[in-house]
């Protein structure tokens, strides 16, 4: 194999293999992804797929239970787990390796560190070190690692992170989950639904904090009721644990934990730290760069270009601009862009090659029961930016097609929209299935469709959209 291609991105997430793909598309340029663990990254492996397998056969059993009529539906942990391995393909990525191959990308395996302008060393499993240089562009797109707060005990009780909570082998009895984010909030749904008691202790006073208060209040409601044990504005002081043992991942790593908290010890079988991300640039060789890191995190400008470095790309969480696959693999796609661009000397003068969505435009599910999906901006963030918002709310439940879904369907949507422009800036949609609501949203908000021609938009009857009409007569004005 050549030690030297077109475009060479380091890490083979999403973001990673798009950037790849795009930046060689319809060219005879060549690329080379570097990957030290799998072609598919956390996304395919311990991350969404996992997650959303094992969410989805819970959604339909509370589905399929909250319908009068039908009876007797239940979850089969083993085979929810069998499906779940399914999608992770049991850990083997040559099909992504294959699609790789496919598209005219190479598959250096190793851990990619930069050495110099458009140079790597890829440092192999067996040790053995190797220079690979990039005629056009490197791209960085290693990702984000699990944080482990620095609580005394805490590294030492062998904890779960979002891969073994992903990756579950066994249910521990007893789950204490630290953090009340969306991987907190997803893992505690799945693991009690799996069997577990689940115990949250949430440093704050809401679930999804950064999401509308409405939204974490029916988030928190739902959980009471699911059996799940939240506990606010709760700090861990201290971990300890019996014989802590590496007994491999998704399965329970050792005797009881014990956990203060809140002036009080609690005793589990098993921790799950989803206390947010960590960014993958510590051993990348970016400081020979003399680059200054935001937090750990990448900075870009909005060709996704590292500034001072033309040749030097970042997308994916490295970025810090949104920790979720689909802004990464966006953000790839203008980065491949941008590179085609630049190695054939054409200007960047379109819109596909400037990352716009990032700026207060993100679309975001949490896959929790119930379902949590929104886009752009919340009330709060719209006027911490002093826009001047008017903010409309309405039940889910009162809409005709979300009562035919379940019976006594319980969700809220609201939404943010500037009094000045007319336009929305932001929405969220609580409840059962609203994940596919969003992108509707993220139309309007992104096209800026005056609320007054969302008028126009007519939602067929009797689905959930009807939502959409019933937000814009609570707004009480017929603009149209
Ligand atoms: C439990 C969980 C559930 C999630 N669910 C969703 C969801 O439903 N929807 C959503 O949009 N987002 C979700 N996310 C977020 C999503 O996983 C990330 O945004 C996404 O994986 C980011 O992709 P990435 O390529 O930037 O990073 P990663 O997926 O982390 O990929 C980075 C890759 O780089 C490799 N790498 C790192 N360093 C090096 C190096 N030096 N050399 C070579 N290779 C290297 C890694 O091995 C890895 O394969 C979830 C996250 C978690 C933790
Ligand atoms: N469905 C999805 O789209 C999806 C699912 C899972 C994860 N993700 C993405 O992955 C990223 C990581 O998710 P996450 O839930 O880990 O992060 P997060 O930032 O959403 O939540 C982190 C949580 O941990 C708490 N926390 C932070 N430090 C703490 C400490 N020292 N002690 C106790 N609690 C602490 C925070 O208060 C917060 O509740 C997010 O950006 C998220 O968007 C997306």
């Amino acid at each position: 194999m050549t030690d030297q291609w077109d475009v060479i991105v380091v890490g083979g997430g999403p973001p990673g293999e798009n950037a790849a793909s795009y930046a060689i598309q319809g060219s005879s340029r060549t690329a080379a992804i570097v990957e030290k663990e799998l072609v598919g990254g956390e996304c395919s492996y311990w991350a969404c797929m996992p997650s959303k397998a094992l969410l989805r056969p819970v959604d339909v059993v509370d589905a399929a239970n909250a319908l009068t009529g039908v009876r007797g539906a239940t979850l089969d942990v083993a085979g929810v787990l069998k499906r779940r391995d399914q999608f992770t393909h049991n850990h083997d990525d040559s099909s992504q390796v294959g699609w790789a191959n496919s598209v005219g990308i190479d598959v250096v395996r190793g851990r990619g560190r930069i050495t110099g302008p458009r140079e790597l060393t890829v440092t192999g499993t067996d040790g053995t070190e190797r220079t690979i240089r990039a005629n056009h562009a490197v791209v960085l797109a290693t990702g984000t690692t699990a944080a482990v707060p620095p609580v005394p005990g805490l590294r030492e009780a062998l904890p779960w992170t979002s891969r073994d909570a992903t990756n579950l082998h066994e249910v521990p009895s007893k789950v204490a989950v630290i953090g009340g984010g969306v991987v907190a909030c997803e893992a505690a749904v799945w693991l009690r639904a799996l069997g577990a008691e689940v115990v949250m202790l949430v440093r704050g006073d809401a679930l999804l904090g950064r999401s509308e208060p409405f939204a974490s209040a029916l988030v928190a409601e739902r959980f009471a009721e699911l059996g799940i044990d939240v506990r606010f504005n709760v700090s861990v002081e201290r971990v300890s644990r019996k014989s802590p043992a590496d007994t491999g991942e998704g399965r329970v790593h050792g005797g009881p934990v014990d956990l203060v908290a809140g002036g009080e010890t609690l005793v589990v079988a098993e921790v799950v730290v989803a206390a947010g991300r960590v960014p993958a640039t510590g051993d990348l060789g970016l400081d020979a760069l003399g680059l200054s890191l935001k937090n750990g995190f990448v900075e870009v400008d909005d060709h996704l270009t590292v500034p001072g470095h033309d040749w030097l790309y970042a997308v994916g969480d490295i970025t810090g601009r949104a920790l979720l696959t689909h802004m990464g693999k966006y953000q790839a796609r203008i980065a491949g862009t941008v590179i085609g661009a630049r190695a054939e000397g054409r200007p960047l003068d379109g819109p596909r090659y400037r990352d716009v969505a990032d700026h207060d435009m993100v679309p975001q599910v949490a896959f929790c029961d119930p379902q949590v999906a929104s886009v752009g901006l919340t009330e709060a963030a719209a006027r911490q930016r002093g826009i001047d918002v008017e903010t409309v709310e309405y039940d889910l439940g009162n809409v005709a097609g979300a009562s035919l879904q379940r019976d006594g369907y319980k969700g809220r949507a609201g939404l943010v929209i500037d009094r000045t422009s007319d336009v929305l800036v932001g929405a969220t949609f609580v409840g059962p299935d609203v994940a596919e609501l969003v992108h509707a949203a993220t139309i309007a908000v992104v096209g800026k469709v005056p609320v007054s021609t969302l008028w126009h938009a007519v939602p067929s009857y009797p689905t959930v959209s009807e939502i959409w009409l019933r937000l814009l007569e609570a707004r009480g004005e017929d603009s149209s």
